[in-house]
């Protein structure tokens, strides 16, 4: 299926952190993270994003070392690494040079991301870090709450894209509250392409919410999706899975517009 140029297809990066969760509670190597990239990538995924958590509790050095070989032989899709640049991020920034960083604020222990970046109070020192990514042609998105007056400050500090953080939208998911949370974030991602921000999204989407979200958020670069997409695998496998998130995603797309 294609797209017009004005409104190219939002690109699926598959997450394999919970893979790597699997695989690390033997000292066998499977379920391989390799061999779920590779498969995402064959299905079709446009990208692969991993969250090299301090704590190794999934994605550990060497799969993100092995993730980047195995990237290098697919040249038009992207690697998006992300993670918290004041802790142990920046070393694979600069040691991997992935497309895209994505910076998160999360805590060392945290049980996982649950909030944005705040403006003015991070501007100071998230602005080297960002350059210094930019100097080394990586893209930078900051994971920020659906927030339309953090947009320009997002913008001033170097970023990129945002990536739109969605839990608050999933949770509200089948509520009544559904369509304020589309509204606010339909809002903040055109106050983002309005400062010429491009505008990612993740966290908890799935296929049941993700259609309606790619249909009302204009704009939409990409959306990052791990812990339901490899739930869905476990059931449908690799491949069928993606085909099955693309469906969505195509959907949302005809809904657009
Ligand atoms: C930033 C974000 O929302 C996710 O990309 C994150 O990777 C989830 O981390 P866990 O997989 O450790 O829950
Ligand atoms: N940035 C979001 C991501 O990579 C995956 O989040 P989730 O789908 O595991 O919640």
């Amino acid at each position: 299926m294609t797209f017009p140029a004005a409104h190219p297809r939002t690109a699926l990066s598959v997450n394999v952190n919970k893979v790597a969760l699997v695989r690390n509670t033997r000292h066998l190597g499977i379920p391989s993270v390799l061999r779920a990239a590779e498969a995402c990538l064959a299905a079709g995924a446009q990208g692969i994003t991993v969250h090299p958590r301090p704590d190794g509790r999934h994605i550990r050095a060497h799969d993100v070392h092995e993730l980047a070989a195995l990237l290098k032989a697919w040249p038009d899709r992207e690697y998006n690494i992300e993670g918290n640049p004041t802790q142990n991020l920046m070393e694979f920034i600069r040691a991997v040079r992935p497309s895209q960083a994505t910076f998160v604020p999360d805590g060392e222990d945290q049980f996982t991301s649950d909030h944005g970046w705040s403006f003015p109070q991070d501007a100071q020192r998230l602005a080297p870090l960002i350059q210094e990514c930019r100097q080394l042609g990586v893209r930078v998105s900051l994971f920020m709450d659906p927030i339309a007056e953090q947009m320009q400050a997002a913008r001033a500090v170097g970023a990129d894209r945002v990536e739109l953080y969605t839990e608050p939208y999933a949770a509200a998911w089948g509520t009544p509250g559904q369509e304020a949370q589309l509204a606010r974030y339909a809002s903040a991602a055109q106050a983002a392409l309005d400062v010429g921000l491009g505008v990612n999204a993740g966290h908890d989407l799935n296929q049941d919410n993700l259609t309606a979200f790619v249909a009302r958020v204009p704009g939409l670069a990409e959306v990052s999706i791990g812990h339901a997409f490899i739930a869905d695998a476990l059931e449908l496998g690799y491949a069928e899975t993606v085909r099955a998130y693309q469906r969505c995603i195509d959907a949302g797309m005809l809904d657009r517009s």
